[in-house]
């Protein structure tokens, strides 16, 4: 549905997007992870169209952004970081500039106008002005006009934005509702939005992705840490049936073991611990990896800082 290929962007000569790939497929609830300045709001705009990137290509429905942007847009529907709402607009009003805007007109307007307000909850607020709503509602506002039209992709940078824990709430229910119908790709850097809503996590630090990775995948674990008095056990190790491969972690003796796709570590670490018991070696500690997003992201947003260390000691 969207594929995102090599996509790079700066600003003057900063490069805010460094070489960006990554491919989602129809229904899926993506979330698109990273520090403050890591590159997710440009990532989005160039996604919905409003930026152009330096090099690499958005494809939609296998369709070329560069060329088709005018159609592209028509099928998706973007809730930008700051939306600029008209203050002295009633709801009403403005849904209905928005929606036609998209291209909607007569009876088809009016049903998606309806529709969009129903599933945001905004009936009340109709008639009131925009700038006398609080933020929650705003935000509604901004997803309403974002889903006029039933678009298949739904672009939402931060759309829990500044709301308090109710509204939170409420715009995750909303947000798993709407997936039903289109496939999502929402920014953020809230750890827990992304555990309760999103099937895949896509991590961006310092411009580039750093992880791509289905959040079932990334709870189950998929590696093993050894401590042992073996000195040099990493070649013994990846000869094992089921390891992939087996680093040294920096102190010595301990390593990391990364599995075959579809190893069970059971039988795994039983093949380690024997290999290292029987070569005479002590074995000191052989467990599952603990994953989860949080210390993901803790060891991703590291390296980012280090990466940005090096780069500020070369320039
Ligand atoms: N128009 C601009 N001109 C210059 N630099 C910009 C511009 N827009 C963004 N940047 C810089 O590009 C980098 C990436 O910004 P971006 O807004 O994409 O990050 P982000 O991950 O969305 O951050 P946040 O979580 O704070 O919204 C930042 O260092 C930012 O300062």
């Amino acid at each position: 549905m969207l594929k995102v290929s090599h996509l790079s962007r700066c600003y003057g000569t900063f490069k805010a997007v460094d070489n960006v790939s990554f491919a989602i497929g129809k229904g899926e609830i993506v979330g698109l992870l990273g520090h403050n300045g890591a590159g997710k709001t440009t990532i989005m705009k160039m996604l919905s169209g409003y930026l152009e990137p330096d090099a690499g290509s958005v494809c939609i429905d296998g369709l070329d952004m560069a060329r088709h942007a005018k159609q592209i847009q028509r099928g998706l529907g973007y809730l930008p970081e700051n939306l600029p709402l008209y203050g002295e607009m009633a709801v009403a009003d403005y849904l209905d500039y928005a929606a036609a805007l998209k291209g909607l007109a007569g009876d088809d307007k009016i049903a998606e106008i309806r529709r969009a307000i129903r599933a945001t909850g905004l009936v009340p607020k109709l008639d009131s002005p925009i700038n006398t709503l609080s933020r929650g509602f705003r935000q509604r506002v901004g997803v309403a006009q974002a889903i006029l039209g039933r678009p298949r992709l739904l672009i939402l940078d931060e759309p829990t934005n500044g709301l308090d824990p109710t509204q939170t709430r409420q715009m995750r229910e909303l947000i798993r509702e709407i997936s039903r119908e289109a496939t999502v790709i929402l920014s953020t850097h809230i750890l827990q939005e992304v555990d309760a809503l999103c099937d895949r996590a896509l991590i961006v630090s310092a411009g580039r992705l750093a992880v791509d990775e289905k959040l079932d995948q990334l709870r189950a674990g998929n590696s093993l840490l050894l401590e042992t008095s073996a000195a040099k056990a990493g070649e013994k190790l990846q000869a094992i049936d089921g390891v992939d491969s087996a680093g040294p972690l920096e102190e010595p003796g301990h390593y990391r073991l990364a599995l075959k796709e579809g190893t069970d570590p059971r039988t795994a670490g039983a093949a380690v611990a024997a290999a290292i018991v029987g070569g005479g070696d002590d074995l000191y500690r052989l467990q599952p990896e603990q994953r989860d997003l949080e210390s993901l992201f803790r060891q991703v947003s590291e390296a980012g800082a280090t990466q940005k260390e090096e780069l500020s000691h070369a320039a």
